[in-house]
């Protein structure tokens, strides 16, 4: 297949160098920072049991005109950045290709098409630990990397057969949804929850769950993201807060969420698309979500992101 992936950081330049590696024509639309390195040097992967490899890739490129049109795109950016590179991505686009965001969040499939229209959104989540070592350069701590998509309506449809195949061959753990809005919310549980609580706490998965009190906060914060989800039509159940926090058990004790690792390290973070979003969505809803309103506002003062960080306190 054809897939042009847009951003070269954790994610894209991982799914990248697996897809390219399974033989596809992987196509990169990058930032100016990661044209040399990859132009000349491929994708170094470098993993957690102790793999170092150079992948080569088909293409990479800062002009989506260059690349032309792709069976399949990938949204690889932050979720804040989505509609920003959906406004660059039209040539990757023919009528039908399908664009899957791998944004935490639930909102990065309404953006794509705000952007490009109807017809090209799937909807798509990933499991992975991997970042960025240098431009070029990732490292994918462990685990295996999975990836769950779906079209929004549910139907099934040969395109996202034909992306499951491509990343099952690249060794991702594909899987079609018939419901992937509410897997999405699902996820979106698990991690504004643990994330938001630990960032609060500046505590890994294995202390907060530990501790009688914040393992019931995060627990309640879960909640309120169920009560929103489920106002925003998604098919949640009681049963789904039990489930989500035996994830939140499964994960190895020093287990820390992408967006509280940014917060903590001062990076730009997510912390608007996910707790912001939260917030936001519950106020649509008319849903009470009084500990995710506190840990969004309490956490703005950390975002470097946000517009209102390190405002300090109005006289
Ligand atoms: N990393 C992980 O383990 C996981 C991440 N996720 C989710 O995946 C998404 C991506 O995360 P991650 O890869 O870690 O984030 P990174 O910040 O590592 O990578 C995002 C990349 O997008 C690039 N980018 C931004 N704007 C553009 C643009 N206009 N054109 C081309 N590239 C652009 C950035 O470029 P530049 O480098 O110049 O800023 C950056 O390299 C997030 O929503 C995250 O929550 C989900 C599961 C796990
Ligand atoms: C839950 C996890 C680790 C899964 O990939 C994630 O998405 C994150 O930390 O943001």
């Amino acid at each position: 297949m054809k897939i042009g992936i847009i951003g070269a950081g954790g994610v894209g330049a991982y799914f990248a160098a697996a897809l390219s590696q399974a033989g596809h024509d992987v196509h990169l639309l990058v930032t100016p920072r990661h044209l040399e390195p990859i132009r000349d040097n491929g994708i170094r992967l470098t993993t957690g049991d102790g793999r170092d490899e150079r992948i080569p890739v088909a293409g990479v490129n800062t002009d989506a005109a260059v690349i032309g049109q792709c069976d399949a795109v990938i949204i690889a950016c932050k979720a804040g950045s989505v509609a920003e590179v959906m406004s660059t991505a039209f040539p990757l686009l023919g009528s039908d290709t399908p664009v899957l965001p791998l944004q935490n969040g639930v909102t990065a499939a309404s953006q794509i098409t705000a952007a490009a229209g109807p017809g090209h959104a799937i909807g798509g989540l990933c499991m992975i630990i991997s970042y960025l070592a240098e431009p070029g350069h990732v490292h994918h701590v462990g685990g295996q990397p999975a990836v769950t998509l779906g079209e929004l309506d549910g139907s099934p449809s040969a395109r996202t057969r034909e992306l499951a195949d491509a990343l099952t061959s690249a060794g991702i753990a594909a899987r079609i949804s018939r419901d992937i809005t509410t897997d999405l919310w699902r996820k979106f549980m698990l991690i504004t929850a643990y994330g938001g609580i630990g960032a609060l706490c500046r505590r890994n998965v294995g202390e907060t769950r530990s501790h009688p009190h914040t393992r019931a906060l995060v627990e309640d914060a879960m909640r309120e993201v169920a009560d929103v989800g489920t106002a925003a039509g998604a098919n949640l159940t009681s049963d789904d807060v039990d489930i989500t926090m035996g994830h939140y058990d499964a994960f190895t004790p020093d287990s820390t969420a992408s967006m509280q690792r940014d917060l903590i390290a001062g990076r730009p973070s997510e912390l608007e698309e996910q707790n912001g979003a939260v917030v936001r969505i519950a106020a649509v809803h008319g849903v009470a979500v009084p500990i995710n309103s506190t840990i969004y506002r309490a956490l703005s003062i950390l975002d470097t992101t946000s517009s209102t960080a390190g405002a300090g306190p109005s006289s």
